[in-house]
């Protein structure tokens, strides 16, 4: 797994990037193949087009002028202006269909990414900011396809303006254009010299833009805990740093990029006053005007494209640092995956084991559980309780193999859970975390995220018997209500009960469920006790318990202590230990009865 990483820590490459990386990106670009052809014939039809004009020209200067040949100049007039308007056309067409498969390409990238990342493991959204995720998925992906679409096919179309021009230096004064090639190995030279200190640069650049997309996200999250502790100053102090540091490392890069555009810029300049030097010299000898006049045309010609392709080697440089990003996204593992010869787990009943499982969250850490062995049998409910940081959740995450255990087995019907699908094993399971997620939508949906294909019908009766039903008809629109992200509008008891209402409608054999912590006013207190008691009806269900009411009525208590089970029994059984249970109760117990 890798390093745990903050918003304010570069996140290093795990492997160098390898330049043979870009032919896959040849994978993304194979289904545009046939648009991108037609796209590059309306740019090569747009050039010669464009490439026709200072020809005319010259053929205007030195014979229809000199011999009054107005029938000529005529001719040369309308094929001027029909070549202007087919290179209007080709320029159009080429805009829209690039942006078009741009875009295409966008969605393919960015699907990739975002379908790998579904099937990555906890563990690999434990180690790093979301938001440096995030701009993975959306800043980046947006470089490179603009890069892949856009820059790929100017590129094209530059090296072939670049030959045509060529073609036609060469046709007209052969000794001219070797003269104006003779400053190019200067100039590749130079863009050699800068690639690798500019590659240096963007990667640093990448990471920084990356520490300030993961402060900002983060900030968002915690904006209620910033206020709630008057730590605005802190926090924007904090985004000065991370935004200072993005502009400092920008300021860097550009610095490295914008250093050959000039040297092209100086190349094509000395060319153009050479060929003036040379072809005003050899005037009237080797050299005719109307040469001359169009070899300086064909010499700006000559240079746009260049300049262009020291554009794209710059964004291809640039692009490297995001690109290597997106690929070892791409390339990411799952750890918890189906064994190759897993196979689906029969309907459960329910009977649940541990036997002997330790468990580390990273493989240079001390075990955080150390041989848990239990046995639920189908229908049980299981109270989980010990000191906070015990190993509660850890257990429980094990149980829906969100992580492997590193040691033992988990067991359900008798079967290791590493040997099935994770998809049979999770249908089969409801999870219920402390803090309720509310995805935006309305209520329907988030209560229907249980089952998907459940009728409106269906999602009601399970609110009804959640007991979530009669405070979802207070809302303006009842269950067509529309919440945000996170549910911010309802309390943490409403959420719960949504919580609950969408658990019984996916209707699991076994209830995982982290009870929350948060005081809850007595009457929601006493509709969650009726909407959990539903819940628990017929379901093997683990619950790390916080309620004294749920924990009394469990059939099995396990006392966790420092990621081991210390005591296990009924609430009678364990009071008359006078073990730990009966300390944790008796105290919790007190605190109750004081408030
Ligand atoms: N994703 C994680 N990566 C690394 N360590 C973790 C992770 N989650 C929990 N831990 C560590 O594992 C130990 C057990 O944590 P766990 O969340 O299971 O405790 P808990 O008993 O559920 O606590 P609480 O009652 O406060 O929720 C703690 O020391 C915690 O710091």
């Amino acid at each position: 797994m890798a390093k745990r990483n903050t918003y304010n820590q570069d996140e290093s490459l795990r492997q160098r990037f390898n330049w043979h990386d870009y032919a896959r990106l040849g994978h993304y670009l194979k289904p545009y193949a046939g648009q991108m052809l037609l796209v590059l014939g309306s740019i090569l039809l747009g050039n010669v087009a464009v490439i026709l004009g200072p020809y005319l020209m010259k053929v205007a200067i030195d014979q229809a002028i000199p011999n009054r040949d107005f029938h000529q100049l005529w001719l040369l007039g309308g094929i001027f202006l029909t070549s202007l308007l087919v290179a209007f056309g080709c320029f159009r067409y080429r805009i829209w269909s690039i942006t078009k498969i741009g875009q295409d390409l966008l969605i393919d990238m960015r699907t990739d990414l975002f379908t790998n990342i579904q099937r990555l493991p906890f563990s690999y959204f434990d180690s790093r900011p979301h938001g440096k995720i995030l701009i993975r998925v959306v800043n980046y992906i947006n470089t490179l396809s603009d890069l892949l679409a856009n820059g790929l096919v100017n590129l094209i179309s530059d090296i072939i303006s670049v030959i045509i021009t060529l073609i036609f230096m060469f046709a007209i004064n052969w000794k001219l254009t070797f003269d104006s090639l003779v400053l190019i190995p200067v100039l590749i030279l130079w863009a050699y010299v800068i690639q690798k200190k500019q590659r240096v640069a963007f990667r640093e650049l990448s990471n920084k833009q990356s520490n300030l997309n993961a402060y900002i996200h983060e900030s968002i999250d915690g904006i209620k805990i910033t206020q709630g502790f008057a730590q605005e100053e802190n926090a924007i102090q904090a985004f000065d740093d991370v935004a200072n540091d993005n502009r400092d490392s920008y300021m860097r890069a550009v610095k490295i990029q914008y250093a050959l555009g000039p040297g092209v810029q100086n190349v094509s300049t000395i060319t153009t006053a050479l060929i003036y030097f040379i072809g005003i010299q050899q005037l009237g000898v080797v050299v005719s005007t109307g040469t001359l006049i169009a070899f300086i045309g064909y010499i700006n010609n000559f240079w746009n494209p260049i300049i262009n392709i020291g554009n794209f080697y710059n964004s291809l440089i640039t692009a490297t640092a995001y690109l290597e990003r997106i690929f070892e996204t791409m390339d990411e593992k799952s750890t918890v995956i189906d064994a190759p010869d897993a196979f689906d787990l029969p309907p459960i009943k329910g009977d649940v084991r541990f036997n002997d499982v330790s468990f580390r969250y990273d493989q240079d850490e001390p075990m955080i559980l150390k041989h848990v062995l239990f046995h639920a049998k189908p229908g049980q409910t299981i109270a989980l309780v010990g000191e906070t940081g015990a190993g509660k959740s850890t257990i429980i995450n094990l149980l829906s193999r969100f992580y492997n255990v590193s040691e033992g087995q988990v067991t359900i019907d008798n079967v290791d859970i590493s040997q099935i699908t994770l998809d049979s094993l999770r249908t089969q399971m409801g999870v219920m975390q402390q803090d309720t997620f509310i995805f935006s939508g309305t209520i329907m949906d988030n209560i229907r995220y249980g089952r998907l294909d459940a009728t409106d019908d269906e999602v009601v009766q399970a609110a009804k018997v959640a007991r979530a039903d009669d405070f979802i008809r207070t809302l303006p629109d009842g269950y067509q209500t529309t919440v945000q992200e996170r549910g911010g509008s309802m309390s943490a008891g409403q959420r719960q009960l949504i919580a609950f209402a969408r658990v019984l409608l996916a209707d699991p054999r076994i209830l995982i469920l982290d009870e929350a912590t948060a005081a809850i006013d007595t009457k929601t207190e006493a509709l969650l006790q009726e909407g959990l008691n539903e819940l628990l009806k017929g379901r093997t269900s683990f619950i790390v318990a916080h309620r004294l009411s749920t924990i009394q009525r469990a059939d099995q208590i396990l006392v966790v202590d420092d990621g081991q089970i210390v005591e296990a029994g009924t609430h009678a059984e364990l009071m008359a230990q006078r073990g730990q249970y009966y300390e944790l109760y008796d105290s919790q117990y007190r605190m109750l009865q004081a408030t």
